[in-house]
């Protein structure tokens, strides 16, 4: 004991190592105590908004991150070519130094936060934090990132915060009013938007007269009649049934609906693996309130093809029996599960989403089941045939004048006509403009004329032309030796010189 004596602190060092000690204790108290107040304090002047990347909601703020002037001064960024769902906006990026070429086919870019990084900006005079954020889900069968944008505004109410949502989805819906966004679900189940196409014009269909019209007014009218529905106690939900030719423009068709009513598209792949008849429930469960559903060969997701012999007079008796028998079809793809009954109870059932316009398509109506296409499923029931003469006349001009170019023809500005019209010979000189439609009506005639009717699909019209696109009198000239091929020889020609 004498001997460690000498090493033992002296009373005053001890007394120093205590004060130090309280002082050490004090400080972190104090510490503490004003992170603790500090963060109640922020808390109650902020409000923290989270947004799951599943949601439509995180892209609206994304592109409207995008478009802020804060990426100019920051010095930390993610340049991106992700779309947001509009991917084919070409409005051109405040903040980009370089300028994007609308001819260059590679992805426009924009600037993004980074993740993990928080930043700081400024909204109508709040400070705001934008914090983005990857977790990583992983069990033994599957892994998956998911993303999350964090959003905290100083301010007492939620005032702010509905303004700046309110602000970025009109931003959204600006970009996007020409475009359509197509959706379609992933194998978690979830809408991922997979494309945004450029409408198109209705204008541009071609079909034989009355049948587009009727499309547009029926879809139109019952988009506007949903307290009738209600009132009736009839479920609010339509769905058309477009069947025929291969290449007689049904999903086309489909599109300019979408565009001329403002809907996104999902689409709903019976054959998708995976598939079952739940997970079919909880997508369609899934729609949004207003969109086009679409399921494009309805039929060809089933092998066996939808042949229940079932009376197609009576169709209610048909549904029943789709709810009691086993059903009889069944997937192409091994991996996918979905029944008949299953798709009926999607379609209607109590969880089918209500004000949805369903599409379906199909190359072959009689191969469906009656209980599939029966009123309350498919109201609506449209053929397509192969092109009429009047769809090949009228296509022709829709062909080189493209739908809302007919203005220019009529009123022409110095060299229009030349470049709407290159291969159209006139019987006088340019620029009469009466002359050029005239020509071109002509041509549209003689072409009509050439082809047969109800033999060649639009698609194929489509094709023939394409390879004389700026050539209309030589696509006409050319026209008989084609049809001929197409027909397959002599017959072919027997058979359109006989009409
Ligand atoms: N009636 C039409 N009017 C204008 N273009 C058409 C028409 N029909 C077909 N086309 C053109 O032909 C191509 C194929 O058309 P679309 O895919 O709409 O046909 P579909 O009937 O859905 O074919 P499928 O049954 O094989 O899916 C499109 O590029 C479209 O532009």
């Amino acid at each position: 004991m004498s001997l460690l004596y000498p090493h033992l602190p002296s009373s005053s060092a001890l007394h120093e190592g205590t004060r130090l000690l309280i002082t050490g204790g004090i400080i972190e108290v104090y510490r503490r105590v004003f992170l603790f107040l500090a963060t109640s304090v922020v808390d109650r002047i902020s409000l923290t908004a989270s947004f799951d990347e599943d949601d439509p909601m995180y892209n609206w703020l994304l592109y409207w991150l995008s478009r802020r002037p804060v990426w100019r001064q920051a010095r930390d960024i993610e340049v991106t070519t992700r779309h947001y769902g509009l991917e084919a906006d070409h409005s051109p990026h405040p903040w980009l130094p370089i300028k994007d070429d609308t001819r260059d086919t590679s992805k426009a870019m924009s600037y993004l936060p980074r993740v993990d990084k928080t930043y700081h900006m400024w909204y109508k005079r709040r400070l705001m934090l934008v914090n983005r954020v990857v977790n990583s889900t992983s069990t033994s069968s599957y892994a998956r990132k998911s993303e999350y944008l964090y959003i905290r505004i100083f301010a007492f109410n939620h005032r702010i915060l509905g303004e700046l949502l309110d602000e970025a989805r009109s931003e959204y819906k600006t970009a996007k009013e020409n475009l359509i966004s197509v959706w379609a679900s992933n194998s978690m189940n979830n809408w991922i938007n997979i494309t945004s196409n450029p409408k198109r014009t209705t204008d541009s269909i071609i079909l034989d007269p009355g049948v587009k019209e009727m499309l547009l007014e029926d879809t139109r009218e019952f988009l506007d009649s949903q307290s009738w529905y209600t009132a009736r106690g009839i479920p609010f939900r339509r769905g058309y049934l477009l069947y025929g030719a291969p290449g007689s423009g049904k999903s086309s068709t489909i599109q300019s609906i979408a565009g001329a009513l403002g809907l996104d598209v999902y689409i709903v792949t019976l054959s998708r693996a995976g598939l079952d008849d739940n997970s079919l429930y909880e997508l369609i469960g899934g729609l949004p309130k207003r969109c086009i559903a679409l399921m494009e060969d309805v039929d060809a997701a089933f092998s066996k093809g939808i042949t229940r012999s079932l009376p197609r007079s009576d169709d209610s008796e048909g549904d029943a029996g789709a709810t009691e028998k086993p059903p009889l079809m069944e997937l192409q793809d091994p991996g996918a599960r979905v029944t008949l009954s299953g798709l009926l109870n999607a379609l209607d059932g109590i969880g089918a989403q209500e004000g949805r316009l369903l599409f379906a398509t199909t190359n072959n109506f009689s191969a469906l089941d009656p209980a599939l296409r029966r009123p309350g499923r498919m109201d609506v029931h449209v053929e397509f045939k192969l092109a009429s003469k009047y769809q090949a006349k009228e296509f022709f001009k829709c062909f080189y004048v493209p739908a809302g170019r007919g203005a220019d023809i009529a009123s022409p500005g110095p060299g229009t006509l030349e470049k709407l019209l290159p291969g159209v010979r006139r019987p006088h000189a340019l620029p009469a403009a009466d002359d050029a439609v005239k020509g071109l009506e002509d041509l549209a005639a003689r072409f009509a004329e050439i082809i047969p009717d109800r033999e060649l699909s639009m698609a194929a019209l489509q094709g023939y032309l394409m390879k004389y696109k700026i050539r209309p009198q030589d696509a006409v000239d050319d026209a008989p030796g084609w049809v001929k091929l197409e027909l397959g020889g002599e017959g072919g020609e027997e058979r359109h010189e006989s009409e």
